[in-house]
């Protein structure tokens, strides 16, 4: 479990996070979203002790980051994969982190297999990585001491499509477990495949924070009819939710059969009736961070 609470950090008399507060719980994937510089990563780096809020709170299993007696068996960090040490090699690099967090050598296989890398990938320089690469390793690193969060930003940045499709069973697995997974990304196909739930944030600050199911759920029919001040009625009165779309037609809640069912019985004739595709993760980012995005720079 991850929580902030109120979390703030101003540079100068400006607030790049401006109180914060979500949960990510286990057995859950939660999605961290916002435009370019929204305040994810500095969000993130709260979260684990690398930038000291202004004002506000966080915990990891309960305590704060700088309270766990050893941080890498609690939580699993990916903040940049590029800041690895260019002159080691991968497995340098994560024998180097094994010993220092008291875990068997045996880890490094483990943890270069769950991964993919090869022993010949292994034991190249991170210099000569590939950005996909260099995501496997830092992922590596995160899983190395087995812990029951992940807070990843950006991991799938540079993996191919075969890449992206192993991230996403990985943390569904590490989820499915009862782990507890806070990513950040901008690939927001991918986000709605793989997130339980979503914390949308702009300028600094927190948009929309519920479970995916919810924040993508909206009226799934869309309905015409000879009176449809009647027809809004008779749904209304039949429990479904009933507004107007902004293409001027009925928007409800109402499967299609139980619509034509409900007009039926109210002898209203429909004129059109069809089921509309749920909000996409995509539209309903633009929704929510329309007023927080950056401005386009026209030329
Ligand atoms: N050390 C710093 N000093 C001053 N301003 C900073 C510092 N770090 C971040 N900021 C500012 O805080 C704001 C939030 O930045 P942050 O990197 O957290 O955004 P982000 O949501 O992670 O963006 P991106 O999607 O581009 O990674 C930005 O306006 C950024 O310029």
């Amino acid at each position: 479990m991850i929580t902030a609470q109120h979390l703030t950090k101003r540079y100068g008399d400006r607030a790049a996070v401006d109180d914060i507060s979500f949960v990510a719980r286990p057995g859950r994937v939660t999605g961290f979203l916002g435009p370019n510089g929204a305040g994810k990563s500095t969000t993130m780096r709260m979260l684990c002790g690398l930038t000291t809020p202004t004002s506000g709170t966080s915990t990891i299993l309960g305590k704060p980051f700088r309270a766990l007696p050893c941080p890498g068996r609690s939580i699993g960090v990916l903040l940049d994969a590029s800041a690895q040490h260019a002159g080691r090699t991968g497995r340098e690099t994560l024998a180097l982190s094994a010993r220092l967090m008291g875990l068997p050598a045996a880890r490094v296989d483990e943890t270069l297999a769950q991964v993919g890398l090869t022993d010949q990938e292994a034991r190249g320089r991170t210099r000569t990585y590939s950005l996909g690469m260099r995501q496997r390793l830092g992922l590596a690193h995160a899983l190395l001491g087995d812990p029951a969060v992940l807070m990843l930003d950006e991991p799938a940045n540079g993996l191919d499509p075969a890449g992206i499709r192993w991230m996403r069973d990985l943390l569904r697995g590490f989820a499915a477990e009862g782990g507890t997974v806070l990513l950040s990304s901008h690939l927001l196909r991918e986000m709605e495949a793989v997130c339980d739930d979503l914390v949308i944030i702009g300028g600094g600050r927190v948009l929309a924070h519920d479970s995916a199911a919810a924040l993508l759920s909206g009226p799934s029919t869309r309905v015409r009819s000879e009176d449809d001040g009647a027809l809004a009625s008779a749904l209304a009165g039949a429990g479904h939710d009933v507004e107007r779309a902004d293409d001027g037609s009925l928007a409800t809640t109402a499967a299609t059969h139980e619509v034509g069912r409900v007009a039926l019985a109210a002898a209203i004739a429909l004129t059109e009736l069809r089921a509309a595709t749920t909000t996409g993760l995509e539209q309903l980012f633009f929704d929510t961070t329309a007023p927080h995005g950056r401005e386009e720079i026209s030329a």
